[in-house]
Order: C-alpha cells, then sequence, then structure tokens
C-alpha cells in the first residue's frame, strides 16, 4: 500500500511501530488496522535518496489493502490489455477475500464488545443455529432455481447467499477462504470419481 505521511506520523510510528498514516483529505493522522485490525508491525524503515520518500518495511497482520487483498497492487496492466478473463479473476477473488475481511472484522468487534450499528453478520456469528438453518436455506433456494427452471440471476442470487452464509459459518470455524480454495486447486487433476475410488473404504 502507498500512504502519505507527515512528521507526526513518522514520529508515531516509530514510537508505536505500527504504520501510521496522514490523512490530507481529514487532515488528521490514520493507524493502517484501526478499524480493520490489520495492523502494519513495522520493523525497519528507509529513506531514499533525496528524502522525500520512505518505505515502512513491517509484517502485516492481515490484508493490507481496504479490498481484503494481500496488497493495493493487484491490478498488473498488461493483465487487464492482454487478459480482461485474468483480471475477472482477480477481481473474483479480491471480493471473496474482501468479504471474508468483513466478517473477520464484525467477529472482532464481538470480541471486542464494542457497541457498533446493527448487523446481520453478527446476529449470525451469535446464533449457530440461526446460521446453520440459513446456510441449509440458502442451499436449499440454489436447488429450487434449478429444479424449478428460475432465470439466471435468481441462481446467481441465491449462491451469493450460500457464499455469504457459508463464510459466516468458516469464520466461526476458524477456517480461511485460502485454506478452502487451496483444497480445491489440489483437486484440480484429479478427477472427482478417481478420487472417490481411490479413498480406502
Ligand atoms: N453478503 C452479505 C449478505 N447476503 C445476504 N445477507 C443478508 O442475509 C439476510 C437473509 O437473507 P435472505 O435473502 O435469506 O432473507 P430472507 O428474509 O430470508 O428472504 P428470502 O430468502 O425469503 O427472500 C438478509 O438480511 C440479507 O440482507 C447479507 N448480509 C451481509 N452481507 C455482507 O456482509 C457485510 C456486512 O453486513 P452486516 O454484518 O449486516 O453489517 C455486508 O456489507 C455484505 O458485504
Amino acid at each position: 500500500m502507498q500512504g502519505f505521511i507527515n512528521r507526526d506520523a513518522l514520529a508515531t510510528t516509530i514510537s508505536s511501530h505500527k504504520a501510521t498514516f496522514y490523512s490530507r483529505s481529514r487532515k488528521q493522522l490514520w493507524i493502517k488496522g484501526e478499524t480493520s485490525s490489520n495492523f502494519i508491525n513495522v520493523h525497519d524503515i528507509f529513506l531514499d535518496c533525496d528524502r522525500d520518500s520512505i518505505i515502512y518495511l513491517g509484517k502485516p497482520d492481515g490484508p493490507t489493502c481496504h479490498t481484503g487483498a494481500e496488497t493495493c497492487y493487484f491490478s498488473s496492466v498488461s493483465s487487464i490489455v492482454e487478459n480482461s478473463q485474468a483480471e475477472n479473476d482477480i477481481l473474483a477473488m479480491t471480493t471473496l477475500y474482501s468479504l471474508e475481511s468483513t466478517i473477520a472484522e464484525r467477529k472482532a468487534e464481538i470480541e471486542r464488545k464494542t457497541e457498533t450499528k446493527a448487523s446481520w453478520t453478527k446476529k449470525l456469528l451469535l446464533d449457530e443455529k440461526l446460521l446453520c438453518s440459513k446456510v441449509r436455506e440458502e442451499a436449499d433456494e440454489l436447488c429450487r432455481t434449478l429444479e424449478d427452471n428460475e432465470d439466471k440471476s435468481r441462481a446467481a442470487s441465491e449462491m451469493a447467499d450460500v457464499l455469504y452464509h457459508s463464510m459466516v459459518l468458516l469464520a466461526l470455524k476458524d477456517v480461511k477462504m485460502e485454506d478452502v480454495l487451496e483444497l480445491l486447486r489440489k483437486r484440480f487433476s484429479k478427477s472427482g470419481i478417481e478420487e472417490k475410488n481411490s479413498r480406502k473404504s
């Protein structure tokens, strides 16, 4: 990520070891992670040759970009120009990670016991029975789009509901989306039939 700093932001970073920036629009310091809990723990700071640019070298607690992506620099110009499919793939991943990050934020708010506005995610996180009934209900609604020959947009909408509610369940189980995606990638080279036949009975 990239941000503006002033002397105070730099001094705060040096003393707190949390990457701190200066918002020119809000005219105030801001600590990366103060709302998302995705702080950047700064180990070293480098000045460039003419001292008008600074690098904070640090270990992030979570995704650095506000979209939930690991880095803000996830859009390769060549892939945009040459391959809009690659760009769509990145967008899909970014959407999932961003949603995962929002759900994690809601979970952290519950743990911090902070008073915040009403949230469906928090309601689900606090009520296992409701959450499981929603996951089952949304999966059933998705099936019905096929059985009842509903249109494509309805199927997409039901799948969005399945994904969101399932991701809330994963957050409660402390399972990262990346763990799920890694499992899917490992299955790329094997047919489901082969995999089932290879299971020990
Ligand atoms: N993606 C979702 C999302 N998808 C569905 N829902 C909510 O899930 C609830 C149940 O959805 P349903 O469609 O099943 O509602 P229903 O009343 O059963 O209606 P039908 O199924 O009968 O049509 C509704 O309140 C929806 O608004 C969601 N709520 C939140 N999110 C994401 O989570 C973020 C945080 O939300 P809050 O935790 O509420 O702040 C949001 O910004 C979104 O990014």
